[in-house]
């Protein structure tokens, strides 16, 4: 690296990294006369002298070590610059007998560190209650200072800077942020201003302002006046909202005059109907979510679109009303006017008679038409459909298609044919990867698909394959759980049905993937070992799970619970191996169901019904509803602060009576269900407990009877 006297006789120099030299040519030294020796700090004297050529020549250098001359080119070379190199160099030089000095001012500046004390902020109620806190420091030595300047884009920030020992500059840049500022990288200018030299650090990571998530705009292309389009038409609707965390997107849509049905389009910003036709009439439904610190923010907009069916068009139509009208107006026909009026009004009759009869017969025939149409059509589409999840199988997918059972490819299932269009997912688009479980009629296997159609992007998922050899109730509870997954609406809690693949079998379930496999397994390995379980104002934290986060987890299974409540559905085997836990450790809930279904499937699964965790009523009666739902949760939260032991039904009850989470257990196992605390209260009682950070599940003895890890 070479840097030239300057102008000013400065030389300024950042040392970058170690064993760094510099060059310091004295071409012009002959022409500088300005000297001033006060100036002088920690430099080193080096002498120079014009040679017999006229050229000036270096003649002697200080230290050997560090400095060297070149005789060549009259030049100084530092070796491995520092700090301590800083100063008034200075040069003499002699021709024809005349003595000059010059001076050279070498201030050495270290690369600046730019540091951020508080990487994030929460937005809460349109306000940050805090200051940001970036400092800018500079490790320096010259005659100078440095200024220290802080910008972001083109925008200088005001700050002071503070100086330490004429070697250490500090620059505090602090400021209330807002939420546009979310994402900025700021940055911090160290000049040396006679120099014009700049140094510069940027702030990392960028500075994060967590909002709630708003649905700005949701916009339909191309625009349409009331959102009317003619079939055939391909219709693009994008949400548009800004949060942080990056906002998570769903489509979805009820299809018209079905209010049971709704549908999960997409999970992008954009949804794209394609060839448009009646059955995309309906209400498109944007959601928009995001997670600030265990808090859900949800906003949504809703469209109605409406898809004129060219064949019902306006031409035929609208000619058979304007004939009617025609005949209308000219019923005053000259010619009957001698006529008597009974008569007139007979004729009338008549020819009104005759032009209703005729609208009938045409309005009879288009809607046959129609019919033929639309029959046609949705063959065309399954037609189509069905080639689409032929084609292109690869290797893997071959393996997995029984040959002799595709040739009964059902095409005629009324109940799920409804849905098919919106959940089916082609074949091609999905790989299994790995075998992970086996259900009682499922395999469950780790596996990967296509975000949405012709995406590039791949997402994880779990896969719910059907067993080969299935029975007629095995496919048939299959399709129920499938059933009851597209009518539940998307929620944290509740694991989530991507699609489904049922056009050949063997069918497949694509759910969202649980990373952290069942509640059951993460508390067993989360477990500090044997330990007893009370709400004390002793503390005693573990290092894997502390009882906050136990908190978090009965909490997130009651806001599942709640959700399913919504839909009318229970859970009925509710345990914690019957519950997943997803990325972050959030709690899903899998395996519901309604009521009346349930007694069937409990006779099926007879011999693996959780009967430690059933109700009296369940037990005795075979009643399941969200009331048994709730003694089942009192079960579970006992399993949950016990880190997954089984439930240990002889608790010695007078030893933690007064503890919240037992009283909490009891009021859910009330022999009369009517008295049995609610989903909202329970949850009341959790968020109070956590809230209060006193309090603390002790997790340091547990009692003999509980030492044991086998769950049941
Ligand atoms: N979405 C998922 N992500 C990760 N693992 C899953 C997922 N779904 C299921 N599993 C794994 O597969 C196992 C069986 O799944 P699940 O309990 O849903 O099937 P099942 O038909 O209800 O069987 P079971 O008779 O065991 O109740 C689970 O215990 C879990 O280990
Ligand atoms: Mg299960």
């Amino acid at each position: 690296m070479i840097i030239k006297r300057n102008e000013e006789e400065c030389i300024l120099y950042q040392r970058r990294k170690s064993m760094e030299n510099i060059t310091m040519y004295y071409k012009d030294c002959a022409t500088c006369d300005h000297i001033n020796s006060e100036n002088v700090n920690q430099a080193a004297l080096v002498e120079a002298e014009i040679d017999t050529q006229s050229h000036p020549r270096l003649v002697h250098t200080a230290d050997g070590n560090k400095y060297f001359t070149s005789a060549k080119d009259a030049s100084l070379i530092v070796l491995d610059i520092d700090l301590t190199d800083a100063g008034l160099y200075t040069c003499l030089v002699q021709g024809d007998s005349l003595l000059k000095n010059s001076t050279a001012d070498l201030f050495v500046l270290l690369p600046p560190q730019c540091h951020n004390l508080i990487p994030s902020f929460t937005y809460h109620n349109g306000d940050v209650n805090q200051q940001t806190l970036f400092d800018c420091n500079v490790h320096y030595r010259g005659n100078k200072p440095p200024i220290i300047l802080w910008k972001h884009d083109k925008q200088e920030l005001n700050t002071g800077t503070d100086y330490h020992n004429n070697t250490f500059a500090m620059a505090t840049l602090s400021f209330k942020p807002d939420k546009k500022y979310d994402g900025y990288r700021f940055l911090c200018l160290v000049e040396y201003p006679s120099a014009k030299f700049l140094t510069a650090c940027q702030t990392k990571p960028p500075l994060q302002i967590y909002y709630p998530v708003h649905l700005n705009k949701m916009i339909i292309k191309p625009q349409a006046d009331e959102y009317v389009y003619n079939s055939g038409k391909t219709i693009n609707l994008d949400c548009q909202a800004s949060g942080n965390p990056h906002p998570k997107y769903r489509w979805t849509f009820k299809p018209k005059g079905d209010n049971s049905a709704e549908t999960i389009l997409a999970t992008e910003p954009r949804y794209t109907i394609t060839d448009a036709d009646k059955r995309n009439e309906g209400t498109y439904n944007c959601t928009v979510t995001n997670n600030i610190n265990g808090t859900l923010f949800i906003d949504t907009q809703t469209k109605y679109i409406k898809i004129n069916d060219e064949n019902s068009s306006d031409g035929e139509y609208r000619f058979v009303i304007i004939q009617s009208s025609q005949e209308d107006n000219t019923t005053p026909n000259p010619t009957t006017s001698a006529v008597s009026p009974y008569a007139i009004g007979a004729v009338i009759c008549a020819v009104l008679a005759v032009i209703l009869i005729l609208v009938f017969v045409i309005l009879g025939m288009k809607f046959r038409d129609q019919c033929f149409l639309m029959q046609m059509r949705d063959k065309r589409t399954h037609t189509r459909l069905t080639r689409d999840h032929d084609e292109n199988m690869d290797d893997q997918e071959i393996e997995l298609l029984d040959e002799s059972v595709q040739s009964s490819v059902r095409t005629d299932e009324p109940q799920y044919g409804r849905l098919k269009l919106y959940w089916e997912i082609p074949r091609k688009d999905i790989r299994l990867v790995e075998e992970i479980a086996a259900g009682s009629f499922v395999e469950v296997w780790k596996g990967k698909m296509k975000k949405y159609p012709n995406s590039s992007e791949i997402q994880k998922v779990a896969i719910k394959k059907l067993i080969e050899n299935a029975t007629e109730q095995e496919r048939k509870f299959f399709l129920g759980e499938m059933e009851v997954q597209k009518m539940l609406q998307p929620h944290p809690n509740v694991i989530l049905l991507i699609g489904c693949y049922t056009f050949h079998e063997p069918w497949l379930l694509m759910l969202e993937y649980a990373q952290e496999g069942t509640l059951y397994e993460y508390l067993q390995y989360s477990r500090p070992g044997a330990q007893t379980v009370q709400i004390s104002s002793n503390s005693v934290h573990h290092k894997n799970i502390n009882s906050h986060r136990l908190l978090a987890i009965a909490a997130q299974v009651v806001n599942g619970l709640m959700h399913l409540q919504k839909f009318k559905l229970i859970y009925y085997r509710l345990k914690t191996s019957n519950i997943l836990v997803g990325r972050g450790g959030i709690c899903k809930l899998t395996g519901f169901g309604f009521p009346h279904e349930i007694t069937e499937r409990n006779q099926y699964e007879n011999d693996t019904l959780p009967v430690e965790c059933m109700s009296p009523e369940s037990l005795k009666e075979q009643i399941y509803n969200y009331r048994t739902d709730i003694w089942s949760y009192g079960v579970l939260l006992w399993e949950i602060i016990h880190f997954g032991l089984s439930p240990y039904l002889n608790l010695e009850r007078e030893e933690i009576e007064d503890d919240i989470l037992y009283q909490l257990m009891l009021e859910c196992w009330q022999e009369d269900p009517m008295k049995r605390k609610e989903y909202p209260d329970i949850l009341q009682v959790l968020s109070n407990m956590a809230a209060d950070h006193s309090l603390h599940i002790l997790l340091d003895s547990l009692p003999d009877t509980c030492k044991f890890t086998q769950a049941v």
